[in-house]
């Protein structure tokens, strides 16, 4: 397979909620899409600026249904990644090249059991802030930007996107971005969710300090792991948070749901990296505790 020409590619995208949905619209127009969905759907609508517009994918339920492709691209909640393990085997092939688009560190480690010992994998951190409001209906409330490492066929992924909203950026300090992204993320999305608020809730006089907090602590476990985070990073998510009217977090969305929250992959990965390297982080530690008594219950104190 040549991955470095722009020709019409293969893809199966995992996971085909507010992320993948939004993903699969720009990469449809050029491409051959198929969504890889748990919950069936009859059509794919993603709402811009208040316009809605139906995307032309196929849409999978079974497994059994599809065959190799060239890309598979796994936008899953990142719990979710294991129990996808037949859509893995089915969509595999010998040049089969799967992108992680989740938040969170440790990209490859989620997906390397479930796929061949060489199989390539790439890495992602996206920015983009989009909510499925049900199965296939998406609202795209802004941006569409996502960071891959330099090197392998990071180049023929972004290719893919060529002539799309998104732009698509192959760094050398992958590392500094994953943490910056994780940052951010510890920052909103318990927060998000425990208040049931949305990114402006961040500038409430006794919220922003404690948001404040929990990012200064990622940035001293981030630097202790070897990524280039300063307390500036921190000032600048809190400015940018206070300017995104509309916005909320997934972790929101899914509590509003009553669903599994990603807290494992958020916070959790910032108290267990920072239990490894021994640096003290009180205020993600208790925030974890309560995000995780909140994961999966509903709203209405039924349980
Ligand atoms: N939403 C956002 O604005 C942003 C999200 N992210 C990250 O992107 C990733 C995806 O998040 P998001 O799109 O919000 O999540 P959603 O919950 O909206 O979508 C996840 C989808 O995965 C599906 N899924 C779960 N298990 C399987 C399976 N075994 N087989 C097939 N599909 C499955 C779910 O199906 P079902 O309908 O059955 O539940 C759901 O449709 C997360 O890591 C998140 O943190 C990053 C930046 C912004
Ligand atoms: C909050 C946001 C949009 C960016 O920090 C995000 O990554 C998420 O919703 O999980």
């Amino acid at each position: 397979m040549n991955t470095t020409n722009t020709e019409p590619r293969k893809i199966a995208i995992i996971g085909s909620g507010a992320i993948g949905g939004y993903v699969a619209s720009q990469l449809a127009p050029r491409h051959g899409v198929v969504l890889c969905v748990r919950t069936p759907f009859e059509k794919l609508v993603i709402v811009e600026k208040g316009e809605e517009m139906e995307v032309p994918v196929r849409i999978a339920s079974d497994p059994a249904d599809v065959g190799p492709v060239d890309w598979i691209l796994v936008t899953t909640k990142a719990q979710d990644v294991a129990g996808a393990a037949e859509w893995f085997a089915a969509l595999s092939g010998q040049e089969t090249v799967t992108v992680m688009i989740q938040n969170g560190i440790d990209h490859e480690a989620r997906v390397r059991p479930l796929l061949g010992a060489g199989a390539p994998v790439i890495p992602s951190i996206i920015v983009c802030s989009v909510e499925r409001k049900k199965p296939g209906y998406i609202v795209h409330h802004g941006r569409a930007h996502i960071t891959v490492p330099a090197g392998g066929q990071s180049e023929a992924f972004a290719e893919l996107f060529t002539g799309s909203t998104f732009k698509v950026e192959a760094v050398d300090d992958f590392l500094t971005v994953s943490w910056k992204k994780l940052m951010s993320n510890a920052m909103v999305n318990p927060v998000t969710s425990l208040t049931l608020r949305r990114l402006t809730v961040t500038t409430e006089p006794l919220v922003a300090p404690v948001v404040r907090e929990l990012g200064r602590e990622v940035v001293a476990v981030a630097r202790a792991a070897g990524a280039k985070l300063t307390n500036e990073d921190v000032e600048r998510n809190l400015a940018g948070f206070a300017d995104a009217p509309g916005g909320g977090s997934s972790m929101l969305y899914d509590r509003l749901l009553g669903r599994p929250l990603e807290y494992e992959y958020i916070t959790g990965a910032v108290v267990a990296t920072a239990d490894r390297l021994g640096v003290p982080v009180p205020i993600n530690r208790t925030i974890l505790a309560l995000i995780s008594g909140a994961s999966g219950h509903k709203l209405d104190g039924s349980e």
